[in-house]
């Protein structure tokens, strides 16, 4: 696989530093084991999230020059709400400042205790919202989501049987709205098929139950299915995406993925008595509703990143060099998720480290060798990230026990990747000398994945 030359090129640069390995060894100690908690200029590449840490383009830096700083009803909230509109299709647009704001206003508008919410796999936050508001998630994905060798088109797919089970089960009523994730970030970024979005929308319908997109990555799925879905390699990325969302009755979006920006997010809904439901809350949570805790240079900046998104040598490009990063690391043999997804390339932490036991956390234990090793800071995306059931207390062992190799977009270049694949072929190929794991010194309560604090065993 090539790397793709990009559709742009460098005017402005941010200087990077390689650390010693002293220097590292000392950081990783006092971030507790934890390389989210490393500051930022002890990390060389790095891979934590593809959330707000994309590069923003010479025309969003300009617009943020024109954001109207109005309280209410700024141009600029116009300008946001007509790019959502134009691209996402829903009528109703209510800003907030990043993708669990949304979340947070969706579900305490919709959830009740003892409600039941079916979704293709969990995420982090979009569960802890959910289960705040005293629901209850159900995971209705296929069974081979939970495979990382299963090299299937789109293993963000939802299992009708499954849904259709949870709603003989629960009832109907006991259902405020199916939440579905395009991609599937915790899959590997797997993508959702057209064909059986509008299965889910046709079964959801029958039984009133309306069906609320995670759009935080629509646009990388877009592109999946006009790679991957018969009947739609004509068709441009705008068209696949709004095919998305018209199958939906709403959004919740992180504009801090797709959308390049360094800060953003929406909820979006058709219905206007759930959007006044949702801006009475924005105002008490975020701030008035045209601009939802955003500045309006933000709200300038989410426009432009939104029609940007979606010019196809720009998501071409964007999933084209996560593609070549995976080809170099499993054609030497190393496990990784397969299919590749849009934003990342996911070891499989229980394949390259078999002599950690699930106990001591393989992936966090993997996340830290890669530090060490080069510097590159890389997510956890297994156990750790799991948390405990929070009706038994036990941690939650997931099939999938992952280390996320998280790409910025526009960020990177070929040398970047490369000194990535580097590094971790290297420690495959060490894969025996690691052979133990970690343990928790200390255990937030909520999402202990970013504040949890370990100790090599
Ligand atoms: C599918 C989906 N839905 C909603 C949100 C929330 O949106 P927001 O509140 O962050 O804007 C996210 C955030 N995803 C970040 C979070 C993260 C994880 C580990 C390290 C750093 C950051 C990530 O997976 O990288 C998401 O992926």
């Amino acid at each position: 696989v090539r790397h793709p030359a990009e559709p742009w090129r460098i005017k402005s640069v941010e200087p990077l530093r390689l650390t010693s390995p002293e220097e590292r060894a000392a950081a990783l100690a006092t971030a507790g084991y934890n390389v989210g908690l490393l500051p930022a200029e002890l990390v060389y590449i790095d891979l934590y999230t593809d959330s707000g840490t994309s590069a923003m383009s010479d025309r969003q830096w300009a617009a943020v020059m024109l954001g109207d700083e109005s309280y209410a009803g700024s141009r600029s909230y116009y300008r946001f709400e007509a790019a959502v509109r134009d691209h996402y299709g829903y009528e109703e647009v209510i800003p907030t400042h990043q993708g669990r704001a949304a979340e947070s206003i969706l579900s305490r508008c919709l959830i009740r205790p003892g409600h039941h919410i079916p979704g293709n796999m969990y995420f982090t936050t979009t569960r802890e919202h959910q289960e705040l508001n005293g629901g209850t998630f159900h995971d209705v994905i296929v069974d081979e989501a939970h495979d990382p060798a299963a090299d299937l088109p789109f293993k963000g797919n939802v299992d009708l049987t499954k849904l259709q089970q949870l709603i003989d089960k629960v009832g109907a009523e006991q259902i405020p709205y199916v939440s579905l994730a395009a991609t599937v970030n915790m899959a590997g970024g797997q993508p959702i098929s057209l064909a059986n979005l509008a299965e889910v929308r046709e079964l959801t319908r029958r039984h009133g139950i309306p069906v609320i997109l995670d759009a935080a990555r629509a646009v990388e799925n877009a592109w999946f299915i006009k790679q991957r879905e018969p009947g739609w390699s004509g068709r441009t990325v705008a068209e696949i995406l709004r095919k998305i969302c018209e199958l939906t009755d709403g959004a919740t979006m992180s504009a801090k993925k797709d959308s390049f920006v360094n800060i953003g997010g929406w909820l979006a809904v058709r219905d206007p008595r759930l959007a006044e439901q949702a801006r009475n809350l924005v105002v008490v949570y975020e701030g008035l509703h045209t601009y939802g805790g955003m500045a309006g240079r933000d709200l300038e900046a989410v426009a432009q990143g939104i029609e940007e998104s979606v010019q196809e040598d720009s998501i071409r490009t964007r999933v084209e060099q996560v593609a070549y990063l995976a080809d170099r690391i499993a054609g030497a043999g190393v496990p990784i998720v397969r299919p590749v997804g849009g934003h990342a390339v996911c070891l499989n932490a229980t394949g390259f480290l078999p002599y950690v036991p699930r106990e001591q956390f393989p992936a966090q234990t993997l996340t830290c060798a890669l530090y060490l090793d080069a510097g590159i800071r890389s997510t956890e995306r297994g156990a750790v990230s799991a948390g405990r059931d929070p009706v038994t207390g036990e941690n939650r062992y997931p099939p999938l026990e992952l280390v996320r190799l998280t790409i910025p977009r526009r960020a990177y270049t070929q040398g970047h990747m490369d000194v990535v694949a580097d590094s971790v072929i290297r420690l495959y190929e060490r894969r025996e000398e690691l052979c133990s794991g970690v343990e928790f010194t200390h255990e937030p309560s909520t999402l202990r994945f970013f504040q949890s604090r370990f100790r090599p065993l």
